[in-house]
């Protein structure tokens, strides 16, 4: 199967309460957007890039693909207004069998969990890379009480990147968009259909950069990685 990978960098970055895009912060010394191409970029498995922008930020983005030298970044196109709604658009700009939806904001992906994510969807289908939650989860009543608190075991916390047959996940979308219904992310599209998404067991490294403690703790975990790689 040939693959394409979906980037959605579209947001506003409203929870990160910066002067600018979170995904254009600095972290070890390029944008954070950068990052999570790169993994694209070193991944064997994947064709071609669509890069999901805010409206007016597609000139900033190619700046950076181009210093960058990202050879496989085939499009960049503006989003919408909800996350939802640029993934959609990303879809469209792609023709590869397999998508791999991945959100910008998550630069410590490794092109061996991509790869990951590919072989498990041609498998069985559409996977995803999640970890084991740690905490306790509760379900609240939205008025400050809890309810009810679901088996740990059986709680994932998913993230990206998600793989799928491009034209199922693009139905998934567009019956999700007639019905008006809400996803927070695309596995989510695919559960109300009744099919089934893999579980790839991901790293909790993978985080999403969301709010200001989250660039500090990708700063040490890339100087880590940087160490265990130089073996020092
Ligand atoms: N309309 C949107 C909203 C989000 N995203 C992207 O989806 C990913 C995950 O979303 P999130 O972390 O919520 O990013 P923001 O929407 O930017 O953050 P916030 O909700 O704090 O504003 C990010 O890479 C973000 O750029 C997008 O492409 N289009
Ligand atoms: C897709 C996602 O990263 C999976 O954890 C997450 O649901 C995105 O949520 P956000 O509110 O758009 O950051």
């Amino acid at each position: 199967m040939d693959w394409g990978a979906v980037i959605v960098a579209a947001g506003r970055g409203t929870r990160m309460g910066a002067a600018d895009n979170k995904i254009y912060l600095t972290l070890d010394g390029r944008p954070v957007l950068a990052h999570a191409l790169e993994a694209f970029e070193l991944c064997a498995a994947v064709t071609s890039v669509a890069i999901v922008v805010a409206p007016g930020e597609e000139s900033r983005v190619a700046d950076i693909v181009r210093a960058e030298g990202f050879a496989k970044v085939s499009e960049i196109v503006p989003g919408g207004s909800e996350r939802q709604d640029s993934v959609y658009i990303g879809l469209t700009a792609l023709r590869t069998d397999g998508v791999l939806v991945h959100d910008a904001a998550r630069p410590l992906v490794t092109s061996a969990q991509i790869e990951a994510c590919c072989r498990a969807a041609e498998a069985e289908g559409a996977a995803a890379l999640a970890v084991p939650v740690k905490d306790t989860i509760k379900v609240s009543d939205g008025a400050g009480f809890i309810v009810s608190t679901p088996e740990r075991r059986t709680l994932w916390s998913v993230q990206t990147p998600q793989a799928f047959r491009r034209e199922e996940l693009m139905e998934a979308h567009r019956l999700a968009r007639s019905e008006q219904a809400t996803a927070t992310d695309d596995a989510m599209l695919l559960e109300r259909l009744g099919r089934k998404v893999a579980i790839v067991s991901g790293d909790y490294s993978n985080l999403k950069i969301t709010t200001p403690e989250d660039l500090p703790i990708a700063e040490l975990l890339l100087a880590r990685r940087r160490r265990e790689s130089d073996g020092t």
